[in-house]
């Protein structure tokens, strides 16, 4: 097929993007791809965990910021980091697709092979999905669906003061790989040493295994959960409210890499706007009890996952505070808001 076809049948792209998937999942999906409705039967024990989340062209990626495989590939890993928030165990998704005309038959194959990486990764079995046309702008919308065993509650709502608050990866790398992206420091000498940036915003790995180390923990100890979409101060700030306590982030114990700093030196940023403003980590930041913390963290050790203690909770009213040994300020829930970007 040339890679400046256009799509001229609906079905055959149905076809055609279906058969990339393997099914994984044979023994548990009654009905796959290709009635009016998917059905499966959920294990015995399990609760289902399910999520839904968009990608719209011009808001989460750029033709120039992202190919068309990290677009398939990034939607659903954004899904997958919502499962992994839950601590559950990724299993179906379902797509719906806006296409605008100009996009080829072999781009859009492209952005399913990018889901698919990621399917194959985690062994996600794909349930069907919709396929519309829109005058403009791309839109992916995937739901994801996991299981996560019935008596496990990662939630927001369940810090408790006393916990310790942990992130379980690198804050601010996405948010530096879009502003190089979008500010071209894209020359090749550069590119190796800011590939970590480059790759943290197109192709994020979502923590789906750190999220079921801790949902082992969770049946016996209480742990608030939450993953890095909009910004760590906008997530701590969801945790605190929900849950009705303060959160303290130590400043010196942020997971700020010398890459990071090595770039935002180079833009004249201030790296933690990056840091605590950026969003779309896709990593976990968390609560837990300081008793199990230890062992949380050998857990992670044990399977190669960086695991960071970034402060603590305390008796409050639901604000976050940013600390260091002299200041401590209070930590706005600044970060990705939809209704508030500059439009232009
Ligand atoms: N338009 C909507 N209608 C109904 N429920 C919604 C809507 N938007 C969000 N929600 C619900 O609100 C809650 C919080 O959603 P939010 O989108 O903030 O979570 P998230 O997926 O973790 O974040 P992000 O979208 O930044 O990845 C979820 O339970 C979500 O299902
Ligand atoms: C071209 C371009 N400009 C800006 C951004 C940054 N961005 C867009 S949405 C979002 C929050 C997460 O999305 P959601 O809240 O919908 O899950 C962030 C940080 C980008 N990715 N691409
Ligand atoms: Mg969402
Ligand atoms: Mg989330
Ligand atoms: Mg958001």
């Amino acid at each position: 097929m040339g890679d400046q076809q256009k799509l001229d049948n609906e079905f055959a792209f149905i076809r055609d993007v279906s058969s990339l998937f393997r099914n994984y999942r044979a023994g548990q999906t009654l009905v796959p791809v290709g009635d009016d409705a998917a059905v499966y039967s959920p294990g015995k024990g399990m609760g289902q965990v399910v999520t839904v989340d968009t990608m719209v062209e011009g808001v989460h990626f750029k033709r120039e910021t992202m190919s068309c495989w990290q677009i398939g590939y990034k939607a659903l890993a954004a899904n997958l980091s919502d499962i992994a928030a839950m601590g559950g165990k990724p299993a179906y998704f379902i797509i719906s697709i806006a296409i605008p005309q100009d996009w080829t038959y072999t781009e859009l194959l492209d952005i399913y092979k990018g889901m698919q990486a990621l399917a194959d990764r985690f062994k996600v079995d794909l349930l069907g999905g919709d396929t519309v046309s829109t005058p403009d702008h791309l839109v992916i919308t995937i739901t994801a669906i996991g299981e996560v065993e019935e008596e496990v509650r990662l939630l927001r709502s369940q810090a408790q003061a006393g916990h310790v608050v942990f992130v379980t990866g690198p804050l601010g790398h996405a948010a530096a790989g879009l502003d190089l992206l979008l500010h071209g420091y894209t020359a090749d000498r550069e590119q190796k040493v800011w590939q970590l940036l480059l790759d943290a915003h197109q192709q994020p790995l979502p923590h789906v295994d750190q999220g079921r180390i801790l949902a082992r923990f969770a049946k016996a100890h209480t742990i608030s959960l939450n993953d890095v979409s909009d910004g760590l101060a906008s997530e701590a700030n969801e945790i605190a409210a929900a849950s009705g306590v303060d959160v303290v982030i130590r400043k010196e114990q942020l997971p700020v890499s010398d890459v990071l700093l090595s770039y935002a030196r180079q833009r004249g940023v201030d790296p933690y706007t990056w840091v605590l403003g950026g969003g779309e980590d896709f990593v976990l930041v968390g609560t837990a009890q300081a008793e199990v913390v230890g062992r949380i963290r050998q857990a992670f050790r044990d399977q190669g996952f960086a695991f960071y203690p970034i402060g603590y909770t305390s008796e409050g009213t639901g604000r976050v505070w940013l600390e260091t040994d002299k200041t401590k300020k209070c930590l706005a829930p600044a970060g990705y808001n939809h209704f508030r970007q500059k439009r232009d």
